[in-house]
């Protein structure tokens, strides 16, 4: 049984779930996602994802199963990356590789709405060209622009989490975390390999309908605990940043959620 708890904190709401396992929260992830993949294509006639790397590409592979596979409406699902490591599309570290070989390949999603960066780009290039990839999709309202912020607002972000507590390429410490302007920035030192990277700052992650933190294992448990627990800690970590629009979900397995 999922332990659920809710809160609305200045007219924000957050829920934080915690699984007995990590196929608990993959089925309950699944559903979570079919039924926002539901509400936006009835609503706006498409749904924008937005996917990480690390293990949040295998949480999601209950959706590749019935009775997903077969009721969600893929051909209006259009798919972006948090943040992106800038090697070639092919290579082992690729955010994309990891996506599509683990779930976009399985799924009809049509390779138009698929939108990795362009890995014959600098970092700084790739930031840019990324930025007007978005500022494009804005403009055909596949995107929604927020009116509070002006930012992109996408329908759903599913993020991870380091051990450190950093969310898409935002790491603790880091000048990125405070960047206020861009939409799409790039980090060339990484503390977490490959070193040069694109991510999304914090007024975009913060600009979107939906956010789920997705993290599972006891790695990440002291962070959790940082972020969710009665810890006093003056240093914030970049996941207690993650402050969005609309509604933000914590999927947790128990070791994630073992020092709560
Ligand atoms: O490209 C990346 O490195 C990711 O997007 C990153 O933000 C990831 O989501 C977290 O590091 C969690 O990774 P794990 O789920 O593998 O712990």
């Amino acid at each position: 049984m999922a332990e659920i708890t809710t809160a609305t904190t200045a007219g924000k709401k957050k829920a934080v779930e915690v699984f007995d396992s990590e196929e608990a929260l993959a089925v309950s992830l699944a559903k979570y996602t079919a039924d926002l993949s539901e509400k936006f294509c009835k609503e706006r006639g498409c749904f924008t994802v937005v996917l990480s790397g690390g293990s949040l590409i295998e949480s999601l592979r209950k959706l590749l199963e019935p009775p997903y596979i077969e009721s969600i409406e893929w051909s209006k699902w259009h798919i972006l990356w948090v943040d992106e490591r800038v090697v070639p599309k092919d290579h082992v570290d690729s955010n994309y590789k990891l996506a599509y070989d683990g779930f976009l390949a399985q799924v009809p999603i049509l390779p138009g709405n698929v939108y990795a960066i362009n890995d014959a780009l600098s970092a700084e290039g790739a930031a840019e060209d990324y930025e007007t990839c978005l500022k494009h999709l804005v403009n055909m309202k596949v995107i929604e622009a927020s009116s509070v912020s002006g930012f992109p607002k996408f329908d759903l972000m599913l993020l991870g989490m380091g051990p450190d507590g950093h969310v898409a390429s935002l790491f603790p410490g880091h000048q990125l975390c405070n960047e206020n302007e861009k939409w799409v920035t790039c980090i060339k030192d990484s503390p977490k390999p490959p070193p040069e990277r694109i991510t999304f700052t914090f007024p975009v992650i913060n600009s979107s309908a939906y956010v789920a933190l997705v993290i599972c294992g006891a790695a990440e448990a002291v962070a959790v605990q940082r972020a969710l627990g009665k810890d006093q800690n003056s240093d914030v970590l970049p996941v207690q940043m993650v402050s969005p629009e609309g509604e933000l979900k914590w999927f947790l397995d128990k070791d994630a959620a073992s020092k709560l």
